[in-house]
């Protein structure tokens, strides 16, 4: 069994050597597919020459940046030649992410550009409409820089898989710390090398490259055009999925979350993915499909394999539904998510905000368990990422760390210093973040000369004015309170390799995070890690400052100072706090904030998401129609003989009789039907129960000619027990009144609202029917509102709206067929008659599958044969199934009353 792990990009890619380039030299053997050409002499080439802001001392040496004149170690592989995954959430040092994608100088360029994107081109409007995009600030491919020579210098290139520098950090750590830690065994990744591939088309080195990466590094390489990938990547993901996602809200008007022509190069990408996996899928194989990028997978993937097991989880943060239904292709994205068996998310607000969204968006019902589809169930969970303290604890004691805590102590002498390391994009609030500490420099100037802000920024390819603002602010605070010997802020705009970070966390008196939406942030993770004073005795418990909407925040129980970004006196009094706390309640917060890091590692959220996916499939499964064994009548009968004291339950419309409409008169029960459960009932040995949504008074009519039949009315809110006359109200009458308050004006609402829609009120719930109305894709909107507003405003009184065929029914959480057949069962077991050894429940709708599910679980010690049987189409708890309806049924229940005799 493989696990497929499915990441937009892979962990390996591949690098060029090109002539007079530099080379580049981590592991891995350097491949020639066509003959070298000559290699001239290679001028010295020093990459990335990051400016130092610390001046050397002749006894301290700062590691040096690496030069490519010779051949080098990879400046950020370990002593082992293992290349670091750089900070989880950010990527690595090395990863200019503006330049990231077809702008390193060792892999070809894009052709993205060429020919313009069809929509484009078709409309005839191509200059104008780029023009048009640029004012609103929408990235438009580059000019093409390559040509062919371009394209045959690569051709022919030596080339080498090193390892990437862009993907998910995170993700990479825990499959490794799984791997390590001996819980995985076979995976393969499943991504794209994140260069583009259009120059290598035709070419051997193409194949040899997918070949090299399947067979040395299990790696599956998807290939897509550079305009797919442009499209997907530059402009779906990041234009209008990652802005949505993080809560920039589409109304807003620079937002560029309007529906385009990128969506389509979006579906490529997934479709490229899907099919990779579908090829190389075997029986019994695992697809693990991770993040925003790769949404539609899971429903491509299912479409073509729908026996596949497969998980999706999204590493970024979940909207709410509001923020969410902006997106014009919203359903289509959340079908692809549900083609998986388990969709994971990192906490559980996102988890809610999905099962929102699903049930307003979709007109499914949620449960919290998941999302009950027309044919299949899929789980929704929760669980969050972590840091892997192992090879983190290797990295953080290596000497480049130590050598740079010694620069950093010996810069900083008596100073306290905050702290970051952000992407510079509007959700990770670094603005946010200088606003509030110019605003405490102002409040406290008894800190002025005292403090320093470190900030890292990353630049990310998002163009705009946040840039120019966050260095004004610099400039500001700078100029304000900066003196010769002093500088209030420390303002990187690029990004430091990893030695430098640990050593940075580790120097720290508290990690500043001001994000205004963060899917989870694992940065904090590793400042705590870094913090436990290993390195630096006198700098350690530092604070954390934390964003309430980091999910992160989640597991820290407010332990962390946690702010609102927004709130900028708030997060000036957190620096304040951070820097004036006892040290005793800096140790008391680090134990426990540095408990909920080493409790949720990266390894353990591996294996748990696989773990819950075997289960969430296997419960899954053994519903599918499909797989669940056909009654047999014969075993039955077997079991019936052999029993002293049975109960029956079955569901009556769809099952005994052939189903009506709750708002249509009641049809008269077919004759059959009745006569069958009076031969039953004439064996003293069994009870009878009809369970029904109908009224008690519908059913007593329907039945006055079967004696001494039990009966359930209104999904289990009523019961009158065999040989009575009396009903028993199950429900508790002042909460349902409570809540009908409440609902019937929204029913009002809508019912307005929808022409033809009708309203059915019941004495434990509210059915609003549009099967009549004039428009029914309207009323089916209107209907799913009317069930969110329902949800929302009746959250804390055990009801629930839930969409059915045509309508929404609302109803009491508590009293349901489940636990009217539980209290029967009970009460007949407490009667002093014997044990009950033969249970049969028979049913063909969604709540009839709780009395399934009860039936189940109670096991051969309880009662001795339980036997439940569906006739639905749907996927299923039932044991067994019967193919021919409620004909079916009838004549099963005839053959148990003619064994009777025989008994
Ligand atoms: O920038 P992208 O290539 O689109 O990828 C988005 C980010 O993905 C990773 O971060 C996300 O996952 C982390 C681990 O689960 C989580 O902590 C973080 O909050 C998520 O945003 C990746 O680590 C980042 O570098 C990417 O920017």
């Amino acid at each position: 069994m493989t696990v497929f792990i499915c990441s937009l990009f892979l962990p390996k890619t591949v690098h060029f050597n090109l002539p007079g380039q530099p080379r580049r030299t981590s592991s891995g053997l350097e491949r020639r597919t066509t003959a070298p050409t000559t290699t001239k002499v290679k001028p010295k080439v020093t990459i990335d020459p990051t400016p130092s802001l610390f001046t050397p001392r002749p006894d301290i040496t700062p590691p040096q940046t690496p030069t490519y004149e010779e051949e080098q170690p990879d400046p950020f592989a370990n002593e082992d030649g293992i290349r670091v995954q750089f900070p989880n959430d950010l990527g690595s040092p090395s990863d200019k992410i503006s330049t990231a994608w077809g702008g390193r100088f060792n892999q070809p360029k894009s052709r993205a550009n060429s020919p313009p994107p069809a929509a484009i081109a078709e409309h005839g409007r191509t200059v104008e409409k780029a023009r048009e995009l640029g004012r609103q600030g929408v990235i438009q491919p580059k000019p093409l820089v390559r040509s062919e020579s371009h394209d045959r210098v690569f051709a022919s290139a030596g080339w080498k898989i090193v390892d990437a520098d862009q993907g998910n950090g995170g993700l990479r750590n825990a499959a490794d710390a799984a791997a390590r830690e001996g819980k995985l065994s076979e995976y393969t990744w499943v991504g794209t090398l994140g260069m583009p591939t259009d120059a290598l088309d035709g070419t051997q080195q193409k194949q040899d490259i997918e070949d090299t990466m399947a067979t040395e590094h299990d790696m599956l390489t998807v290939f897509c055009s550079d305009k797919d990938f442009d499209g997907h990547y530059a402009h779906f993901c990041k234009q209008i999925l990652w802005p949505v996602f993080h809560y920039q809200i589409p109304d807003n008007p620079k937002s560029k979350a309007y529906e385009d022509h990128s969506w389509k190069y979006y579906v490529n990408v997934c479709q490229a993915f899907a099919d990779k996996i579908v090829k190389n899928w075997k029986r019994g194989d695992v697809v693990w499909v991770h993040d925003y990028h790769l949404l539609l997978v899971p429903g491509m993937v299912r479409q073509k394999l729908p026996e596949a097991k497969i998980g999706f989880f999204l590493h970024v943060a979940f909207p709410s539904s509001e923020v969410f239904r902006c997106l014009a292709v919203r359903k289509e994205l959340l079908e692809g998510m549900l083609g998986a068996n388990l969709v994971g998310f990192q906490i559980p607000e996102y988890t809610r905000h999905f099962l929102q969204t699903c049930s307003r968006i979709l007109n499914v019902e949620a449960t919290t368990e998941g999302i009950e589809l027309e044919d299949r169930f899929v789980d929704v969970t929760d669980m969050a990422i972590g840091i892997d303290p192992v090879s983190l604890g290797k990295h953080r004691d290596e000497e480049n760390v130590i050598k740079w805590l010694k620069i950093m102590q010996e810069r900083y002498k008596g100073k306290r210093l905050i702290v970051a390391r952000d992407k510079l994009d509007h959700v990770r609030g670094v603005r946010q973040k200088l606003l509030s500490y110019e605003l405490f420099l102002n409040k406290h100037p008894e800190w002025r000369g005292h403090t320093v802000l470190i900030q890292v920024a990353l630049s990310t390819s998002e163009k705009s004015d946040l840039d120019a603002t966050v260095s004004d602010i610099v400039t500001r605070v700078n100029s304000s309170w900066a003196n010769l010997a002093y500088q209030p802020v420390v303002y990187l705009k690029q990004d430091i390799d990893y030695a430098q970070y640990l050593a940075l966390l580790t120097i720290a008196d508290a990690l500043m995070i001001t994000s205004q939406r963060e899917g989870m942030n694992l940065t904090s993770h590793e400042y705590l890690f870094c913090q436990d004073g290993s390195l630096l005795p006198e700098k350690k418990h530092g604070s954390l400052i934390l964003s309430e909407f980091a999910g992160t925040a989640s597991l820290f129980n407010k332990n962390e100072l946690s702010v609102n970004p927004w709130d900028y006196r708030q997060c000036a009094e957190a620096i304040r706090q951070a820097l004036e706390m006892s040290p005793e309640e800096k140790k008391r917060r680090w134990e426990l904030l540095h408990g909920a890091v080493a409790q949720h590692t990266g390894s353990h959220w591996f294996t748990e998401f696989l773990t819950h996916l075997e289960t969430s499939y296997s419960g899954q499964h053994k519903r599918d129609q499909t797989s669940v064994p056909r009654l047999s009548i014969p075993n039955v009968v077997g079991k019936y003989q052999q029993s002293k004291r049975r109960l029956f339950v079955l569901d009556y419309e769809g099952t005994l009789v052939s189903w009506g409409p709750l708002t249509q008169i009641i049809p008269v029960s077919p004759q059959r039907t009745l006569d069958i459960l009076n031969d039953l009932l004439l064996d003293e040995r069994n009870t009878v129960y009809v369970m029904s949504g109908r009224r008690p008074k519908e059913l007593e009519r329907v039945f006055r000619r079967v004696p001494n039949l039990g009966l359930i009315a209104e999904n289990g809110c009523f019961v009158k027990a065999a040989q009575s006359d009396e009903w028993t109200e199950m429900a508790d009458r002042t909460q349902i009144e409570t809540w009908k308050e409440a609902v019937r004006p929204i029913f009002t609402y809508f019912l307005e609202r929808t022409p033809g829609a009708e309203i059915e009120e019941r004495h434990c719930s509210f059915q609003f029917h549009y099967h009549g109305a004039e428009d029914i894709e309207a009323a089916a909107r209107q209907a799913s509102e009317c069930a969110s507003h329902v949800n929302d405003a009746c959250e804390s009184q055990r009801v629930h709206a839930i969409p059915l065929e045509r309508s929404i029914v609302v109803e009491p959480i508590d009293w349901t067929k489940k636990t009217a057949a539980k209290k029967v069962f009970e009460d007949m077991s407490a009667s002093g008659e014997g044990p009950i050894d033969f249970l049969m429940v028979v049913g063909d709708g969604r709540e009839d599958e709780k009395v399934f599910k009860w039936a189940n679980y109670l096991g051969e010690k309880t009662v001795q044969h339980a036997v439940t049987v569906n006739l639905g189409s749907r996927s299923t708890e039932a044991t067994a199934t019967v193919t021919q309806g409620v004909s079916g049924v009838l004549t099963c229940l005839q053959k148990l009353a003619a064994a009777s005799g025989g008994a």
